[in-house]
């Protein structure tokens, strides 16, 4: 079955359920506070949890790949799993394994995320175009192909991205700009939104210098545990906020392992990112 592309999908769940997206961020930390072991049991259990409490109600979920990558194959097996079952409850599913190499290697990378019947097939997956973004053009073919979606990192949320993204290349613009601005042709006359996103940092303060009218949607990590709240997104993103997907991991997680508390705090992030996009 062929699938609508992702970006139609994303605009449905997003004026469904709100834009939250929130992480499945297994830390070592937290499977400790939530009183599990830093065992491939407790990676399954704590996956599983978030998936029961937060997949029939939030628009997106982010499982870290990296959280599972570090138990093997059979973290890798719970990863599988975790996707199924997300997808399976209606939440569109964001693999977060910022793959990016030569092309070549890109392709497979693609295929193993991006090709439908793949078993780590995700929604969309969030893309390095730092070896040139036409080294990208596997995985933007393949996604185009499947009807998933790519996040491409634009202007990370972390402090140290700065050094590379606010970079000015010979042309006067800066390697971030340069990367919104391929979206924003890869989306061309997209309707309802585009299918290849950007990865901005919600940390970022004011951006209004750059461009980010990408008629596609904008991942936007940062709001929780790293200091940017749902009420700093009008003014980081400007009228790009009705495309913004907010990310929170840390900060939903932290409630855990009741379902009921992830919901409540899922809920209040929600409500705030709402309020603060209804009010712009
Ligand atoms: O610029 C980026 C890109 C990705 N991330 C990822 O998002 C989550 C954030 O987790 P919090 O616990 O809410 O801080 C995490 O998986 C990062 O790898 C990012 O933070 N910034």
């Amino acid at each position: 079955m062929t699938l609508e592309p992702f970006g139609a999908r994303l605009r449905r769940a997003m004026d469904e359920r709100g834009p939250l997206c929130v992480g499945i961020d297994p830390h070592a930390s937290l499977l400790a506070e939530w009183g599990l072991d830093d065992t491939v049991a407790g990676l399954e259990r704590f996956s599983r949890t978030v998936v029961e409490a937060l997949a029939d109600r939030v628009a997106v979920l982010k499982p870290q790949s990296a959280f599972f990558e570090r138990f093997g194959s059979r973290g890798m097996a719970v990863l599988e799993r975790s996707v199924e079952e997300a997808r399976a409850a209606g939440a569109l599913v964001v693999m977060d394994a910022k793959r990016g190499d030569i092309g070549s290697t890109m392709a497979a990378y693609a295929e193993s995320f991006l090709r439908k019947d793949a078993p780590l097939f995700s929604d969309a997956l969030t893309v390095s175009p730092y070896l040139g973004y036409g080294s990208l053009s596997p995985a933007v073919a393949l996604a185009r192909e499947s009807g998933a979606g790519l996040f491409v990192l634009a202007l990370t949320s972390n402090p140290e991205g700065g050094e590379v993204q606010h970079a000015v290349r010979a042309d006067g613009r800066s390697v971030g700009a340069t990367m919104l601005a391929h979206l924003a042709a890869e989306n061309t006359g997209e309707e309802p939104l585009g299918s290849f996103g950007a990865v901005v940092g919600a940390t970022l303060g004011d951006l209004s210098t750059y461009d980010l009218d990408i008629n596609g949607p904008i991942l936007a990590p940062g709001i929780g545990a790293q200091g940017a709240t749902p009420a700093d997104l009008p003014h980081v993103f400007g009228a790009a906020v009705r495309n913004v997907v907010p990310n929170v991991s840390r900060g939903v997680l932290r409630h855990g392992p009741d379902v009921v508390a992830l919901r409540d705090a899922a809920d209040r992030f929600a409500q705030q990112v709402r309020a603060a996009v209804e009010a712009a």
